[in-house]
């Protein structure tokens, strides 16, 4: 059943169009501060308050954060989420990273203070009708609220910024925007902002000649002129070297690069899609991130909710893992619906990437497994091997290395040997596989 069928503030309800969105509004009034005595009502379920441009409230307050805090609809309450602000969100004078509104609590930022009112005039936001876009699945509100998003973004040249914590499904989302869009006849070039070295950065971005710099034997063009007539998905975009960020606002300005080691400029046709797992706003704040680049990514903001935020979603994206892993990894044994049931009740730090992964070790081992994560209970302390007569950190790092030669024994055999699957099934890369095997001595047969 979905969730949100019991929400009394959040409803579907049909409409010509397919399914709509029915929410009630947000009411701030200011009391305190350079906006005070005005009054402003803003859509729900989710409201964005800051100093920034795309903020939902923009406050005209220099002691309040870009994006300082977000307000949502839950049950009839306000929740109020703090948003990594510089100086903190109060909520009736206490302190709240976290927490609920009262109908006549007083909320400050900065030097403004407002209170919230929730409206019973009920506006209706049109929802995707379906429960895919590309290959991103999705039935919750919050989801298809976020595919109506993307498709509408797909259709245009619109720069968009997707910010979401690890595992939430970025890439999925960028490359579902690329195939939706008329561009999907051209590139998807991706560029992994978080691994390319400081001095490469520039060459990766716009290109060099040869002779540029030591290593430039032949003219390479860059991400941009590669991914010409199609899209470029900048992915870790708040860990793009300072020095390049001046850089690639202009080139995304005029829409040429210049290679290294050459002022001619080339013109390139790409529409960009960047990413982040930390909110890029905060990064503005600390200064770290420049804020014109900010604006000129976040043109379109599309912030993709944790698993912990549609947990609706959990049983059929387990059923499409099931359906996707079993063949490849010869499982004969189709997961059962009370197997299916727990995924639900637990806590996915590691959102879609880590549920896919528990369903692959189900699939591997057998239910119990599968479903079990970092929550599991209570240690056996024995196998834990602690000895009270070495220091804290030497134990540690000892049973460490034994958990880990003995869980890559234990997973190669499983597979065969199979370097590739035993690493899917753990959750790393094959990397560290084949260096853990060096370290530990083991083989990719069943050797141990
Ligand atoms: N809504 C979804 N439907 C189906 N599969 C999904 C969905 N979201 C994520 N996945 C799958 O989960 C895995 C992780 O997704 P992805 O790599 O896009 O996450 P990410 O947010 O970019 O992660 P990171 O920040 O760690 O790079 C992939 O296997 C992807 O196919």
């Amino acid at each position: 059943m979905n969730r949100d069928d019991d929400d009394s503030t959040n409803t579907m309800v049909p409409s010509p169009n397919g399914l709509t969105l029915r929410t009630n509004k947000i009411r701030v009034e200011v009391i305190q501060g350079p906006q005070a005595g005005e009054t402003l009502e803003l859509p729900g379920p989710g409201v964005r308050i800051g100093s920034g441009a795309d903020c939902d409230f923009k406050v005209k307050d220099p002691t309040v954060s870009r994006h300082h805090l977000t307000l949502r609809i839950e049950r009839n309450k306000i929740r109020i989420l703090d948003a990594g602000s510089l100086n903190g969100t109060t909520v009736d004078g206490v302190q709240v990273r976290d927490g609920y509104a009262r109908p006549d609590s007083r909320i400050t930022i900065g030097k403004t203070e407002f209170r919230l009112l929730m409206v019973n005039t009920f506006i209706e936001l049109p929802l995707f009708p379906g429960e895919r876009f590309g290959h991103m699945l999705g039935r919750s509100t919050a989801m298809r609220a976020v595919f109506a998003v993307l498709e509408r973004a797909a259709a245009t040249d619109a720069t968009v910024l997707i910010e979401g914590e690890t595992g939430t499904g970025k890439e999925v989302a960028a490359r579902a925007i690329h195939e939706a869009s008329p561009r999907s006849k051209g590139p998807f070039i991706v560029l992994d902002c978080s691994t390319i070295s400081p001095e490469l950065a520039e060459s990766e971005l716009f290109g060099h000649v040869k002779g540029s710099f030591t290593g430039a034997t032949m003219d390479r063009p860059g991400i941009f002129e590669e991914a010409d007539g199609g899209t470029v998905f900048l992915d870790e975009i708040g860990e793009l070297p300072h020095g390049l960020q001046p850089k690639l606002l202009r080139a995304l300005e005029s829409m040429e690069v210049r290679r290294v080691g050459t002022n001619r400029p080339k013109r390139f046709d790409v529409r960009v899609v960047a990413a982040t797992n930390r909110p890029l706003s905060r990064a503005v704040d600390l200064g770290v991130f420049r804020e014109d680049l900010y604006y000129r990514l976040a043109v379109v903001p599309v912030r993709l909710p944790p698993l912990s935020e549609r947990s609706e979603d959990i049983s059929m994206l387990v059923r499409h893992f099931e359906k996707e892993l079993s063949t490849r990894m010869r499982s004969t044994r189709p997961l059962s619906q009370e197997v299916i049931d727990s995924f639900s009740g637990l806590t996915w730090n590691g959102n879609v990437r880590e549920l896919r992964n528990a369903v692959a070790r189900a699939l591997a081992f057998g239910a119990g497994e599968g479903a079990k994560n970092n929550e599991g209970g209570e240690p056996d302390l024995q196998s834990l091997g602690i000895r009270l007569d070495e220091p804290l950190l030497h134990g540690r790092d000892r049973v460490a290395q034994a958990y880990e030669k003995h869980y890559l024994r234990l997973m190669l055999q499983k597979t065969d040997g199979n370097v590739s699957r035993a690493a899917e099934l753990a959750g790393v890369g094959r990397k560290f596989v084949q260096m853990a095997m060096k370290r530990y001595g083991l083989r990719g047969d069943l050797e141990p």
